[in-house]
């Protein structure tokens, strides 16, 4: 093995595959598209059989998501000594940071993290009796210059999206468009620029072992290089949780190669952190009664957190913990 560090090495079964599949008919959603009914329908039928799909023609600046990448590219390219001055701690949880472990296991990536309010207000602790609660406050390097302004501008505009899916989302599932909007005031939502470097053991290792991402929606940019592998169906969590179901949420994961490295930029849409997850009343009935207890987003999310900081033998809290 070299000098390759064990922790990031992939169980025999979860180890990428040689040869990748291209799914086909994923789905691309035109979002200029005149026909308001024909777009509801589309996200729905992508929600219910994918989970997750393209959209195009959405309004998001190409000069706002290249100065984005520019400057992304430029602060990963920095010596470590560099980034680790923005370095993410157990106080603060944004930031630079290069030993993140999906399920146990050392992912093959670099990433920055900044909150999109800011400061953005969070629980203090995991602990559910906790009151306290903490504000969170970005750090932004120095280099290049025009980091903290790319990110920012990139974020309302990409925030701006997360609304309009939101609400094509709620209108696919039978309830009034702005019906979600009231939880992400104040919202706990953040972006992450992700660099995958070249990796030398591409078969043994993952840019991001399998998961599901928590938050509500993920809306993601990728550049040319390939990687995101997902196993088709569904959506994220609270929809799953909110639609009881109907949605269901959808697992993937980013391999790497030895030939490029890759840049991507999720921006994780999430509640406020007082907001309880749980069933809507519009969607459950007598015959399809709630399938989940009501949880805190905050205290899920807290946790989440802690679990994803250290290497622990037990399994991260995940949405099944509330099934009824
Ligand atoms: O890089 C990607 O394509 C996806 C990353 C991802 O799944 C995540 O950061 O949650
Ligand atoms: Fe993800």
């Amino acid at each position: 093995m070299g000098e390759i560090d064990e922790s990031f090495i992939q169980s025999i079964e979860h180890r990428p595959k040689s040869i990748s599949v291209e799914a086909e008919g994923i789905p691309v959603i035109d979002l200029s598209a005149l026909n308001s009914q024909d777009l509801v329908v589309q996200v729905g039928d992508a929600c219910k059989n994918w989970g997750f799909f393209q959209v195009i023609n959405h309004w998001v600046p190409s000069s706002c998501r290249e100065k984005v990448e520019l400057a992304s590219r430029a602060f990963f390219r920095q010596p470590s000594e560099e980034k680790r001055k923005v370095r993410r701690d157990e106080a603060n949880p944004m930031g630079f940071y290069d030993t993140e472990h999906t399920k146990n296991v050392r992912d093959w990536k670099q990433v920055f993290d900044f909150t999109v309010e800011n400061p953005t207000v969070v629980p203090a602790s995991h602990e559910p009796d906790d009151p306290e609660l903490q504000e969170i406050v970005n750090q932004w390097p120095g280099y290049p210059p025009n980091f903290r302004e790319a990110c920012e501008e990139y974020a309302r505009e990409i925030e701006k999206l997360a609304y309009k899916l939101l609400e094509l989302i709620s209108l696919s599932l039978g309830l009034p468009a702005e019906k979600f909007n009231g939880f992400f005031k104040n919202q706990t939502s953040f972006m992450r620029l992700n660099s995958y470097p070249i990796c030398p053991i591409p078969h043994l290792a993952l840019g991001v072992g399998r998961h599901k991402d928590s938050g509500a929606l993920t809306v993601l940019a990728q550049d040319d290089v390939g990687g995101l592998e997902v196993k088709r169906k569904s959506d994220e969590e609270w929809v799953q949780v909110w639609s009881n179901d109907k949605y269901e949420s959808v697992e993937h994961r980013v391999t790497v190669n030895s030939e490029r490295e890759r840049f991507s930029i999720p921006f994780f849409f999430n509640p406020s952190h007082n907001v309880m997850v749980e069933p809507l009343k519009e969607l459950t009935t007598k015959q399809n009664p709630a399938r989940y207890k009501p949880y805190n987003w905050g205290k899920f999310h807290t946790t989440r957190n802690i679990s994803n900081f250290k290497k622990l033998n037990v399994e991260n809290i995940q949405i099944y913990h509330f099934r009824i």
